[in-house]
């Protein structure tokens, strides 16, 4: 008999939330499994913060439901909150204290105490990569430093499920790769771990599956490989010009190269191109040749911008 499948530790489905007029997560629905890292891959206003708020029961959703172990979600549900660790974008720590006391501090919030307080503190400390400055006081670390104590303060109850919402913006290169090794262990643990980045490498290199996401919906989900699929082994180019984009996108459609071609937003060209490098010059003559004033040309080989880029028409980056 094969095993029965990991029951889920996080299935959204259908989650709306809307502010005004804006639609700002629109119908959006994923799973995560023990053990399981996924990543919500998408630029800055897509809908990532507001799909995790909702998830961690910070705020209401306009539609949809949430389940944690397969306990409900939302704002009127506290308990399930303890099988939730959020670490949110903005830091909540207290300069005067030492790391040490800042993890006691929120650990006894969460009622705990006495040797387990203080193991769990220990074991926190190690997995964040701040031991040997647990006893030196917050307000003299680096801002990374400072994030990598935000995480263990969400680790320390030992969460079912972990929210970090871009752990890594505006921190130092020691202490990005301290949170990626950190997320690392904590899947090998079996904890679930959900992870919104904007920066790409970050999504291939933790996240076993990854959703895109942008204007609020789940463009595309998979794993980095199933994504990558998507491009059909082509290139991405990107012409960037003044002119008649439209015009200019259907004369590069009949170049023998070129797989697709479509006007995209930002006066640009966007086109599915075989070998690139080889055909550049053809698609350079025949953008030209359609009356387009080039500024500039991109190539993007397949990962996850390119994927992005061929979904959305956007740059995943600002
Ligand atoms: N409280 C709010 N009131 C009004 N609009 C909001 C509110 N919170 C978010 N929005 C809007 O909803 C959209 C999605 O924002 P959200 O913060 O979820 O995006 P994001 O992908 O997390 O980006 P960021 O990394 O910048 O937080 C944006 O257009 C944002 O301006």
């Amino acid at each position: 008999m094969p095993d029965a499948p990991a029951r889920d530790v996080l299935a959204v489905d259908g989650l709306v939330r809307r502010f005004g007029k804006l639609t700002a997560v629109d119908g959006v629905s994923f799973h995560v499994a023990p053990g399981e890292t996924y990543g919500l891959l998408g630029p800055n206003g897509a809908g990532k913060t507001t799909t995790i708020s909702m998830i961690a029961g910070l705020i209401r959703a306009d539609a949809g439901t949430i389940t944690v172990a397969g306990e409900p979600v939302g704002p009127q549900h506290v308990a399930v909150r303890r099988r939730i660790g959020l670490v949110p974008q903005d830091l909540a720590i207290y300069p005067e204290l030492t790391a040490r006391e800042n993890l006691r501090f929120f650990g006894r919030l969460q009622g705990l105490g006495g040797h387990d307080l203080a193991r769990r503190v220990a074991d926190v400390l190690q997995l964040v990569g701040l031991d040997s400055r647990a006893d030196g006081a917050t307000k003299e670390f680096s801002g990374g430093m400072k994030r990598r104590l935000n995480i263990g303060i969400g680790l320390l109850h030992r969460p079912e499920l972990l929210i970090l919402d871009e752990p890594t913006v505006g921190v130092d290169p020691q202490s990005r790769n301290a949170i990626l090794e950190s997320v690392e262990a904590l899947s090998v643990e079996g904890m679930a771990v959900l992870y919104t980045t904007h920066y790409m490498e970050e999504a291939e290199r933790l996240c076993d599956r990854i959703a895109i996401v942008d204007s609020g919906r789940i463009q595309a989900e998979g794993t980095r490989d199933d994504l990558i699929r998507m491009l059909g082994g082509v290139d991405q180019v990107r012409l960037a010009g003044d002119g008649d984009l439209e015009a200019a996108a259907a004369a590069l459609r009949e170049l023998p190269a070129v797989e697709r071609a479509e006007a995209g937003a930002d006066h640009a060209v966007v086109l599915a191109v075989r070998d690139a490098p080889s055909a550049v010059a053809s698609l350079v003559t025949g953008a030209t040749e359609a009356g387009l004033a080039l500024h500039d040309v991109e190539i993007t080989r397949p990962n996850l911008e390119a994927v992005f880029l061929h979904l959305t028409g956007k740059a995943l980056r600002d």
